[in-house]
Parts: structure tokens; C-alpha cells; sequence
């Protein structure tokens, strides 16, 4: 006899500790906890809950289901100074293998009060780059689903480069064309993604154990909308094992939030600062710059940067994140007079800027990005075009997506990736002149120039579409909701024949068949199920395999 259908979804979310994947999973926590039945648990740190805990503030208070399950954070048992609990937080790139450490002792401390968790959650959707999730989701009996943050032209192209590793036997700086994709794009090697383009903080084992643990998961959330990519969805789908749901951009979960205290160290009166000199500017006529959260630029390039965005003659945002090397750059600043040239049309913000607020200023008509995909699918939900200078990991084929494919953007030419720590060496690799020619054609009053901007704010309504209700990425997220309640009442279910007091639980489950670990006479034993999926959410078990 089957009992009572499951109605109700709790959603264990567990987002990795770096912003660029934290604060689109408070985004998703948002939108799911905006569903009927509903609720959601984001399993994270002290530190990150009281960061990114202020922008759910006023949605809880208006009845969202969202709260935090804050694990303590084994920074100095590690070798981290206390309160380094996110990447971006790292004093040193030394120190990434014991940040990595750190974040993986929170396993035991998530299976040890899993049990006391009221309702018991019915899934887990975490970060892929968190290894541990899947032994955790079976251990607690619990489906997995993974959050890849990345788009799917990089989960495409990541997939035909390792199929054909047509990469292996090349040069690094000469072009090639990427095999297997909807569109001709061609990349050099130096150009490539962590995997191919390992460096001494690479950890390539682990990056073997990311595909692993995606292959064991009920299937793949990715922060996309079809329509941006569609020929790359389709075919992204096609390939995949598990099922893919886009349910993008998720930055437009909800648009009033101004993202300022998605850190929690700009203040709105800041904001207010930022928006009054936005207002004062022409329509479509300022540059906005940042690289994202974790990116380490040198001296030098941001020097280069400057110089540029001083030449181009269009008001600026440039934002300059607090690093090891901030320091040069201040002096640089202050010794060659920069902010006194530009002080009439540049704004200069230290370390951290409301990115979404500041986007979504009709004064803001170019962004000039690293092309992390958060600030990408960011400047293509507001519309605005971009000059791109991507630095390391997925960042140039997000370039190449929004390039030559989109054709929204224009390149600042940055030949590869400068590896982690190794950027000295590197030297100065992209010079004034091209950033400013990039700005210029970015800016362009003319033809090419509009053709650009029309396209870019046509994606920028899609995009919009996309997440509200009828739309593309709206359905999806039903459809995610659906099949995880049917999977809650798989869960459910007693299996036929037995008479045992423990309910069996799903641990995995692939196309039609379950495979379900229950215990028997106090022996774990695990047993394939055929089952059939029935209308009213249910799957209903045919017989045993
Ligand atoms: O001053 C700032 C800087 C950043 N942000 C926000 O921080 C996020 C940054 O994310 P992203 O643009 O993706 O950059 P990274 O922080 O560099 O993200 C890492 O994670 C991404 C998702 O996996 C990858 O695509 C990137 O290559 C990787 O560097 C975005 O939501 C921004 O709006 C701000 O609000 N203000």
C-alpha cells in the first residue's frame, strides 16, 4: 500500500564558498521559496550567512520559506586566519589546498545533524565542486542535483574537447576551431578552461571527481535561459546523462534587490552616491568595469585599464578590488595624478560595487568584463553591451559565446589565461590601446555600434521573459519541482513484499530505473526497482530487477 502522497518539497541547497556560485544559489532560493510548498534550507557558514543573510531579510519577513543552516567553519584547524571563510577571502593563493580542505570537513558536520533537520528535506541540490554532496545525499538516502553555474556552451565545448583531445598535441597560441559545436569558434589552447590548462593550484584529481559526481546526480540545474543559447542547450541535452534544467538568469529572481548586501560592506548610502552620479550622466553613456570576485589582476593591466578608460574620453565606473596588489595600484593613482584628470567623469569604487543596481542604470551603455558567467548573464539581462577581457577557467569561451556567437561584444584581444599567482611572470600582456579601441567600439554612436546595442537590449527583454511566468526558464523551474516531488514520493513508497519497519529510500535515480538502498534484517542491501512514471506525481513500482 502506498502512503499519503508527499506535497511539500525541502530543499537542502549548498552552495560553494566563493560569491561568483554563492549568490546565484540565493537567487535560487529565492525563486523556489516563491513556489507553493516550498521551502528551502542554504547550508553554509557563520560568515557567508550574515554576507549574503541581509538581501533575504525583507523576503522572509514577507513569508518566504528560506532560512540558513550555518555550519562552523574549520578555518584555523586548516591553516586559514580566522573568518576566511570564502575564496575570495583568501590572503594568499598558497592557501587554496587548505581552503579546499576546510570546505570538505564540512561534510561531517552536515551528516551530523542531517537527522535533526525538521522537515526532513526530501533533496539536496549543491555546487559541483563541492565532491562530498553525493556520498552525503546517499548516505541520507536524499536525490542529488548538481548546480553548474557555467553556461551550457561551456559544458558543450568541455564535453567535445574531451572526446576528441584534439587540444593535446597543439601549440598553445595557435587557434584551432572547437570541435563538434553548433558554430565555427575558434581558441587557442592557451585559451582553454582549468581542465586543459592546468596550472600548480590545479588539483586535477579533483577535477576527474567533479565529472564523477555529476554523472551520479538525478540531473543538472544551470544558470541559463534556452533562448540565449538554444542550439547549445539542445544539444548539451542530447548528450547528457540526468536531466538539465536552465532556470535563468537568476540575478532576475527578484530585480529590486540592489545586490549591495550581497557582501555586506557597501552601505545604501553608498548606493545612493553611486546613483546620483549615474543620474547625472547621458543615457547609455558610461563604461562600467569589474572583474568579478576572484580574479587577481596585475598592477601593471589595471594600470593599462586606467590609461584606457582615460583615453576613450566616456564616463566610467571603475571598480578595483582589494587585494594583495591593490596597494600599487593606489599609488600609481595618487603619484600620477589619475583621479584629479578623471575626477569630472570617472568614478572610481574600491573593492566591492552594487553590480545589479549599477547595470541596470539607463546612464550604464557598456561593460567592460572578465566574463565570469554571473556578470555575463548579468550585462545580458540589462541589456548592455560588452567589452570582454577574460582572465583564467571558463572566462574565454564565455568570451567566444558572446563574441561570435551572440555578437553583443567586442574583445579587448587577451591572448590566455594568466595563470593563479603566476601573473608576474607574465608581465603586461594587454596593452591601453586595444582595451580603449575595444571601449570605443563598444561605445560607438554609429552603426555598428547600434546594430550591437539593439541586439544586446532585444536579449536583455528575452531575458526578462525568460524568468517570468509563461517563460522558458519559469517552466523549467515547474518542471524541476515536479520531478522532485515525484521523487519524494518515490521516497515514500514501501516496496512490495516487504514487511519491514524502515522504508526504503532513493539514492540515485536514472531514465526508468531506481536503484534503492533499504535494509533488510539489518543488512544494507541495495535492489533495482522498474518503475513507471503515473499521472498525480507518482511513480508507481511495476516489479523487481
Ligand atoms: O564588485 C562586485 C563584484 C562582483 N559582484 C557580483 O559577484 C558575482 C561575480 O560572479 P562572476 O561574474 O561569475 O565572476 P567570478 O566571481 O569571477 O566567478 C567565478 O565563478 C563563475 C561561475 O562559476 C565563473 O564563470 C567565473 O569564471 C569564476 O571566476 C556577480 O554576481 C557580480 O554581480 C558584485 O556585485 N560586485
Amino acid at each position: 500500500m502506498a502512503s499519503e502522497p508527499v506535497n511539500q518539497l525541502h530543499i537542502l541547497l549548498i552552495p560553494y564558498l566563493a560569491p561568483g556560485h554563492t549568490i546565484p544559489m540565493i537567487h535560487m532560493a529565492k525563486l523556489f521559496a516563491q513556489r507553493p510548498n516550498v521551502i528551502v534550507t542554504i547550508v553554509t557558514t557563520p560568515l557567508n550567512a550574515i554576507r549574503y543573510g541581509s538581501t533575504l531579510q525583507q523576503h522572509i519577513k514577507s513569508g518566504l520559506s528560506v532560512r540558513f543552516l550555518e555550519l562552523p567553519f574549520p578555518a584555523t584547524e586548516n591553516g586559514l586566519p580566522e573568518g576566511c571563510e570564502s575564496l575570495d577571502a583568501l590572503p594568499g593563493l598558497h592557501l587554496v589546498t587548505n581552503f579546499t580542505a576546510a570546505v570538505d570537513m564540512l561534510q561531517q558536520r552536515l551528516e551530523q545533524c542531517f537527522d535533526s533537520l525538521n522537515p526532513r528535506p526530501s533533496c539536496m541540490l549543491s555546487d559541483k565542486y563541492l565532491l562530498w554532496t553525493g556520498d552525503t545525499a546517499a548516505k541520507c538516502k536524499i536525490p542529488l542535483v548538481i548546480f553548474d553555474g557555467m553556461s551550457c556552451f561551456k559544458q558543450l565545448c568541455t564535453h567535445h574537447l574531451y572526446v576528441s583531445k584534439v587540444f593535446n598535441d597543439l601549440p598553445k597560441s595557435e587557434p584551432f576551431v572547437l570541435p563538434g559545436l553548433p558554430d565555427r569558434i575558434e581558441i587557442t589552447r592557451a585559451q582553454l578552461p582549468t581542465e586543459f590548462n592546468p596550472s600548480r593550484f590545479t588539483m586535477p584529481e579533483r577535477l576527474e571527481r567533479v565529472r564523477e559526481s555529476e554523472s551520479r546526480a538525478y540531473g543538472m540545474v544551470i544558470n541559463s535561459f534556452e533562448e540565449l543559447e538554444q542550439d547549445y542547450v539542445n544539444e548539451f541535452k542530447k548528450l547528457k546523462r540526468g536531466k538539465v534544467w536552465c532556470i535563468g538568469p537568476l540575478s532576475l529572481s527578484k530585480s529590486n534587490d540592489s545586490g549591495k548586501s550581497l557582501r555586506g560592506n557597501s552601505t545604501s548610502s553608498d548606493d545612493q552616491l553611486y546613483l546620483k552620479w549615474l543620474d547625472s550622466k547621458e543615457p547609455g553613456s558610461v563604461v562600467y568595469a569589474c572583474f568579478g570576485s576572484i580574479s587577481q589582476i596585475t598592477p601593471p593591466q589595471l594600470i593599462e585599464l586606467g590609461l584606457a578608460l582615460e583615453a576613450s574620453k566616456s564616463p566610467f565606473i571603475w571598480v578595483i578590488r582589494a587585494g594583495d596588489k591593490a596597494q600599487e595600484v593606489e599609488k600609481w593613482l595618487s603619484e600620477n595624478g589619475f583621479e584629479n584628470r578623471i575626477k569630472d567623469r570617472g568614478l572610481i569604487i574600491r573593492d566591492w560595487a552594487p553590480q545589479l543596481l549599477i547595470l541596470s542604470h539607463p546612464s550604464v551603455g557598456g561593460f567592460l568584463t572578465h566574463c565570469g558567467w554571473n556578470s555575463v548573464l548579468e550585462g545580458v539581462s540589462a541589456g548592455v553591451p560588452m567589452i570582454t577581457w577574460p582572465q583564467f577557467t571558463d572566462q574565454f569561451l564565455n568570451e567566444k559565446l558572446v563574441v561570435h556567437v551572440l555578437g553583443i561584444g567586442v574583445g579587448v584581444g587577451a591572448p590566455g589565461v594568466v595563470h593563479w599567482g603566476e601573473e608576474d611572470r607574465l608581465g603586461v600582456t594587454v596593452k591601453s590601446e586595444q582595451v580603449k579601441t575595444a571601449i570605443e567600439k563598444v561605445m560607438d554612436p554609429g552603426s555598428e555600434g547600434n546594430e550591437r546595442r539593439k541586439k544586446a537590449k532585444a536579449l536583455g527583454m528575452v531575458a526578462k521573459k525568460a524568468i517570468e511566468e509563461g517563460g522558458s526558464s519559469h517552466h523549467n523551474l515547474t518542471l524541476l519541482i515536479q520531478d522532485l516531488l515525484e521523487l519524494a514520493n518515490v521516497r515514500s513508497q514501501k516496496p512490495l513484499n516487504s514487511n519491514d519497519q524502515k522504508k526504503p529510500a532513493v539514492s540515485c535515480v536514472l531514465a526508468e530505473h531506481i536503484l534503492i538502498e533499504t535494509n533488510y534484517a539489518g543488512t544494507q542491501s541495495k535492489v533495482a526497482f522498474k518503475v513507471k512514471i503515473c499521472k498525480q506525481s507518482h511513480l508507481k513500482i511495476l516489479k523487481w530487477t
